[in-house]
């Protein structure tokens, strides 16, 4: 039996469902089933009505802080904190720079709900689960998506520490879900034209590029390097691509920026391979800028569109 989405996106209508495919009930119970229930509308609004009954009002903006950045939290004022491990249905933080707490307060005057940490389809999560807490921010009522993380520079021009705005992706991991959601606007233009504008005035030097994502959990090749450069990628990562997936098929106006932690390997006599512990190092080093771009852009939001 599929199970409907009832949602309110702008790309698809109530009739979205996940196809049945028939299957063979001696086996036991379709991997579709098995997934749906991660995202099915009910387990959505179970979650979302156990944190809504929780905190102080309904959050506008929604934000993801990828590796080493979720220190954003501490610019949260009147701060509810939710450990995942507390919130039903929600998986468990397994990769170190991801705290694992869903927060809800005041963020340069607007009410935010912050992942401290995301869900990698490589931690053994399926990627609908890894991006279920994006339908329940939605249904808690966040109209925007703030996705961050920590990619390796691709672009022969970007350097370790640079931040970069995610202006499209290219996706290379699985997927299950609703089928056949148009992503070709997933980030939102007007968005990345107002970071730009914020980054100018307070004077930080932002990049503009492609966003590789692949499963994981190792780092790429040089081959793979090589072939995600003439593909037009400009960083790689792990993670964004199923939030922002989902992100667009259930409307939420999106802003995607990386911080590039590391230059990808693209030589072999090249010395030097990446490692978690150096991209938390360089998150950590440069998160204050990340957040001062956020909360400004948040309070440019707030100026403008709420
Ligand atoms: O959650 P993000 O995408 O920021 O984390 C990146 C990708 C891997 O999880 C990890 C690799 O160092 O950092
Ligand atoms: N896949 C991938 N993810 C990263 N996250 C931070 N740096 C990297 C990288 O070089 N490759």
């Amino acid at each position: 039996m599929s199970t409907p989405i009832k949602d309110d996106s702008r790309h698809s209508t109530s009739s979205s469902t996940i196809s049945s495919a028939p299957f063979n009930s001696i086996v036991g119970e379709h991997p579709n089933a098995v997934t749906n229930r991660f995202f099915s509308y009910e387990r959505i609004e179970e979650i979302s009505n156990y944190l809504r009954k929780k905190i102080a009002a309904a959050p506008e903006v929604a934000i993801i802080c990828g590796s080493g950045l979720g220190g954003l939290a501490e610019l949260i004022t009147d701060k509810i904190s939710f450990p995942y491990n507390e919130i039903p249905y929600f998986p468990s933080s397994t990769v170190p720079g991801h705290r694992g707490n869903l927060i809800f307060g005041i963020l340069n005057g607007i009410y935010v709900v912050c992942m401290q940490g995301r869900f990698h389809p490589y931690e053994g999560y399926t990627t609908a689960l890894c991006a279920m807490p994006v339908r329940v921010m939605k249904m808690l009522g966040a109209h925007s998506l703030i996705v961050t993380c920590a990619a390796g520079a691709i672009n022969k021009d970007y350097n370790i520490g640079d931040m970069m705005i995610i202006k499209d992706h290219l996706n290379f991991s699985n997927f299950a879900g609703p089928r056949f959601p148009p992503v070709g606007h997933a980030y939102d233009r007007e968005y990345v034209t107002l970071m730009k504008q914020v980054a100018i005035k307070h004077g930080h030097e932002l990049r503009e590029g492609i966003y590789s994502g692949l499963g994981g959990p190792c780092y790429e090749t040089i081959a793979e390097i090589r072939a995600l450069r003439i593909l037009g990628g400009d960083a790689v990562g792990m993670s964004v691509v199923h939030e922002v997936t989902v992100g667009a098929h259930c409307g939420f106006r999106i802003l995607g920026l990386a911080l590039l932690t590391n230059k990808c390997l693209t030589e072999y006599n090249a010395a030097h391979e990446s490692l978690h512990e150096e991209v938390i190092r360089i998150s950590e080093l440069k998160a204050n800028d990340m957040q001062q771009l956020i909360l400004n852009f948040v309070g440019v939001l707030k100026e403008n569109y709420v």
